[in-house]
């Protein structure tokens, strides 16, 4: 993959379709380096989601939705009466990328339903169409879920966050960085302490970084910290994103997450998960039944490019865990907010969807 000076780094520009191809920021090199990689085919895509150039549920799927158009555009190219098989293909690759965040497969099917009913003709306007779409509808929830989860903030307060389900982590303004950024703004957020989040350090290099951008204050914590923290009192709540709810409102997220919940709860700090509908998987009863993504030994033993533990040691490395619904105060979603979630409750907000 190559790379293009000419793309403006920042948390809001992370997934750029520019030049009939796409551009990502690559948020392994974050914050020492901004550079955009190039991704010029539905497999470089594919390779890109699956090595975490870009990663974040939201932010997965968009970037999947532009891989679609890249694979129709080369096929077409390739095959002008002929190019559907290769793009069946290629949705296969691009969905076999990373397999928790259901928003991957979410935005593929919404770009396989929009092939399902056009022509033999060339299938690329109408996918790049479908594509933005996907991506400014997913801007706007996230601007809309900023607004409702910071009238949730009844005073003043300082809050915990982990990972990154930032601007960085969607399409553009964030999640759980979308509440901070709008309560933030509504002078309801004083300090935003962000998890470090190991092993790959979502938090201390990516959600850092977005917060700096925004001026809004941030302090990095070892993921340890947290309870002690809020022990300590001034936290008035933990603010995380999610990467696949289930139908009873168990919320799949980074891994760290269900013991933050578990401390606020104890600590009668108020938990809040910010996602999109798009989040929301019905097909999936309950939070155990969602697959939690496994990744290298390697991402554990080292840090910041440096081996820390011994050869040939074994390390186990699940990048997310499950945080029952009885855990969760509120899940905030564009479509509104549901306050101690459970089946029913979910139910009847994703029967208006
Ligand atoms: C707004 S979804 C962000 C979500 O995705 C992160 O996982 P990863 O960095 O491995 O893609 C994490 O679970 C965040 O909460």
């Amino acid at each position: 993959m190559e790379t293009s000076a000419s793309l403006v780094a920042h948390p809001d520009n992370a997934i750029v379709w520019h030049d009939d191809n796409l551009f990502l920021l690559d948020q392994r090199a974050l914050p020492a380096e901004t550079r955009f990689l190039l991704c010029a085919s539905a497999a470089e895509t594919a390779r890109a989601i699956k090595d975490m150039v870009v990663r974040g549920a939201p932010a997965i799927g968009v970037t999947a939705a532009y891989g679609v158009v890249l694979s129709a555009r080369d096929h077409f190219q390739q095959e002008p009466t002929n190019w559907r098989a290769g793009v069946d293909q290629d949705l296969e690759l691009l969905a076999a990328a990373r397999p928790t965040a259901i928003n991957l497969f979410w935005a593929l099917e919404r770009m396989r339903r929009r092939l399902a009913v056009l022509d033999q003709l060339d299938p690329v306007p109408a996918l790049l169409t479908e594509a933005q779409r996907i991506h400014r509808d997913d801007v706007a929830a996230n601007q809309r879920m900023g607004e409702l989860g910071a009238a949730l903030i009844e005073t003043p307060t300082d809050v915990i966050t982990h990972c990154n389900a930032g601007a960085l982590a969607t399409g553009g303004y964030g999640t759980a960085l979308g509440v901070v950024r709008s309560a933030h703004a509504a002078g309801k957020i004083g300090r935003v302490y962000a998890d470090e989040t190991r092993p790959w350090l979502q938090g201390s290099r990516l959600t850092a970084w977005e917060l700096q951008q925004s001026d809004i204050p941030v302090t990095v914590q070892a993921d340890n910290v947290a309870a002690s923290l809020m022990a300590r009192g001034g936290i008035g709540w933990v603010i995380v994103g999610s990467d696949r709810i289930a139908a009873n409102g168990d919320v799949c997220n980074k891994i760290g997450t269900y013991m933050l919940a578990v401390l606020a709860r104890h600590h009668g700090v108020r938990f809040m998960v910010a996602a999109p509908t798009s989040t929301i998987d019905l097909k999936v009863g309950q939070g155990a039944d969602i697959p939690i993504e496994e990744r290298g030994a390697d991402e554990v033993l080292s840090c910041g490019g440096n081996r820390v533990g011994p050869d040939a040691v074994e390390a186990h490395n699940p990048v997310f865990d499950v945080t029952p619904a009885e855990l969760v105060d509120v899940i905030v979603t564009e479509r509104g907010v549901i306050e101690q979630p459970d089946a029913d409750k979910i139910g009847a907000l994703m029967a208006e969807v």
